[in-house]
């Protein structure tokens, strides 16, 4: 099996980018899903974080004021490193998970779309590594936009991640996406071709039908042997 890692930076358009993948067939594990499902009511994550950052952080509901807990943790580095500490071996193991059901499922390609791909250092387990790069000011532009953010709080979430060059200089296939839809979708075509190229021996054996093919063969071998 193939595992892609998408990654960029806040607002850098890896959502628009993995909507691309999956209008293609391509199936995508989305860690902002994991990590949203990770905070549910009730759930271990959940605890942890409550436990640790207290119970203001709770609506009514009791389920995580995300906007508030978002405030608290990227105006504070502390708190932010904190929070990465409680919920990263709960993101890790759904990212596992979510990896294992797309193998299960016999996906032979399939994207990963990670935030914190390299901060996190998972970028090992993912290849090719695809980044959505933009310039700070589309980056900024976008972010406030899209969330209806403050200049400063926009600059305080894009300053939380490793900066978009040197994530750009890390990636094996760059998406500049900067321009608009038009071209993102023209660049998109290109690497969805790279992507799909024929398996490397390495990743065949590690999709659900090498793995089957080597039990086969086993199998296979143990009868033959049996019978001389
Ligand atoms: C702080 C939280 C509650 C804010 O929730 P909110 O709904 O406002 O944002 P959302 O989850 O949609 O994240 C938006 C983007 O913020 C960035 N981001 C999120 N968490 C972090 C972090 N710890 N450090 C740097 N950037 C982050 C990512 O680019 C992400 O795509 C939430 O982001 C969270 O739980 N973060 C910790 C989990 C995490 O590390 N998520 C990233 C997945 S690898
Ligand atoms: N090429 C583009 N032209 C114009 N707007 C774009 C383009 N690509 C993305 N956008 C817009 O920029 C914003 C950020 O994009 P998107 O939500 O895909 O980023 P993201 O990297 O997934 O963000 P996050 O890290 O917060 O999940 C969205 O409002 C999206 O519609």
């Amino acid at each position: 099996m193939r595992i892609v890692g998408l990654t960029g930076g806040i607002a850098s358009g890896k959502s628009t980018v993995s909507n691309l993948f999956k209008s293609s067939g391509i199936p995508v594990v989305d860690a902002d899903v994991v990590a949203r499902n990770v905070l549910k009511k009730g759930s271990g994550g959940w605890k942890r974080v409550v436990g640790a950052f207290g119970e203001e952080i709770l609506l009514p509901s009791r389920e995580v004021d995300r906007p508030k807990l978002g405030q608290m943790v990227f105006s504070s580095d502390s708190k932010r490193q904190l929070l990465n500490k409680l919920m990263a071996p709960y993101i890790s193991t759904g990212i596992f998970w979510e990896i294992l059901k797309q193998w299960a499922k016999g996906a032979k390609v399939i994207v990963v779309d990670i935030p914190l791909l390299f901060e996190a250092k998972m970028d090992k387990w993912t290849k090719p590594i695809v980044v959505v790069w933009v310039s700070e000011e589309t980056q900024l532009k976008r972010l406030m936009e899209r969330d209806g953010l403050s200049e400063e709080d926009a600059r305080n979430r894009i300053m939380a991640q490793m900066s978009l060059d040197s994530k750009r200089s890390k990636a094996d296939v760059v998406i500049d996406n900067n321009g608009g839809l038009d071209e993102l979708n023209h660049q998109f075509n290109m690497v969805l071709s790279e992507i799909r190229r024929p398996l490397t021996w390495t990743e065949f054996w590690r999709s659900r039908q090498g793995a089957f093919s080597v039990l086969g063969s086993v199998v296979l071998g143990v009868l033959v042997c049996k019978r001389l």
